[in-house]
């Protein structure tokens, strides 16, 4: 018997109902995307279940009739495709490896996890405690965070501490909005699944980084040790002064979201390294705005000039 598409319903963290690409295999439907240009050489987006262990990626989820009710399954299983999308057909990138490969999340990861990461191989979302986060995979700005610590993992490879830290926090931010792409002027992080309990709060605001504690100019920077406590010297920290100068640039008038993202992508896969500095992010996303839109343009001059609303360059 063959794969075949099909298309199925899902309710998601939300409650809110969307259609699903899943996979009419034998007996039922599993959780797998088989109708993105990837599975012209085998790649796919599938979906997993922890059961509330941590053996990973776990059991592929299935169903008998193509209508799914497990919330966190279907977010993860939706947003994975909505990110591949976005990288495919705005920047395109051909899923995290730029070569097709199979994009594996798996949800129900422990019990009360208040974490979502990247583990270098899949995706991987707990379900919260209900008090600090609801079933992560339930924002898409924050699957798309996650997608893109692979991206950045396998192009300018930005080590997880201190400045080069913070950029990689930054850019999955960045891209992780992008990819949401929502009309929020806050311009929030992870607000669909923070505190169910308090609404309009959110992890992080890359609009105003000092209402989550987080500094938005150079000379709050925070130096703090590159240890667990001192979040590998701030990087979820610090990762709001280049989040403020991407968004003094995303609001520049005549600037365009989706011209914002090709220039940030660019610095991040052309010119970022795994030590890169504050300042040669500064540098780099010139460089790209330059080589997109040449050298006098709106964008490269708005891009100088955000780095340095920040004092950065
Ligand atoms: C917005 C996504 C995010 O920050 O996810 C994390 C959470 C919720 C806890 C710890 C680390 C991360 C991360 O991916 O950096
Ligand atoms: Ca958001
Ligand atoms: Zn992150």
């Amino acid at each position: 018997v063959n794969h075949a598409a099909a298309t199925g319903t899902g309710t998601g963290v939300l409650g809110d109902t969307k259609t699903l690409n899943t996979d009419s295999y034998s007996s039922g439907y599993y959780l797998r995307d088989i109708t993105k240009p990837m599975y012209s050489t085998g790649g796919k987006i599938e979906t997993y279940t922890a059961n509330y262990g941590t053996a990973l990626p776990g059991t592929l989820l299935t169903d008998a009739d193509n209508v799914w009710t497990d919330r966190a399954a279907v977010d993860a299983h939706y947003y994975a495709g909505k990110t591949y999308d976005y990288y495919y057909n705005k920047l395109g990138r051909n899923s995290f490896d730029n070569r097709g490969a199979t994009m594996k999340s798996t949800v129900h990861y422990s019990r009360n996890y208040n974490n979502a990461f990247w583990n270098g191989t899949q995706m991987v979302y707990g379900d919260g405690d209900g008090r600090q986060f609801t079933s992560l995979s339930g924002a898409l700005d924050l699957v798309a965070h996650e997608i893109t610590h692979a991206v950045t993992e396998r192009t300018a490879g930005l080590v997880y501490e201190y400045q080069p830290g913070a950029l990689n926090e930054s850019f999955s931010d960045v891209l992780g909005n992008l990819v949401e792409n929502k009309n929020d002027p806050k311009w929030l992080l992870g607000e669909d699944v923070t505190t169910p309990g308090i609404a309009g709060d959110a992890l992080r605001s890359m609009s105003n980084p000092n209402e989550y504690d987080q500094p938005d100019h150079m000379n709050e920077y925070r130096n703090l040790p590159n240890t667990r406590e001192g979040d590998w010297g701030g990087v979820h920290i610090n990762s709001g002064i280049p989040n403020k100068a991407f968004y003094n640039f995303v609001t520049t008038p005549g600037i365009t979201k989706d011209n914002a993202g090709k220039i940030w992508y660019r610095a991040l896969t052309q010119y970022l390294t795994s030590y890169s500095q504050f300042i040669d992010a500064r540098n780099a996303t010139i460089q790209a705005a330059t080589d997109l839109f040449g050298a006098n343009s709106l964008e490269a001059t708005a891009v100088a000039n955000a780095w340095a609303s920040v004092g950065v360059g």
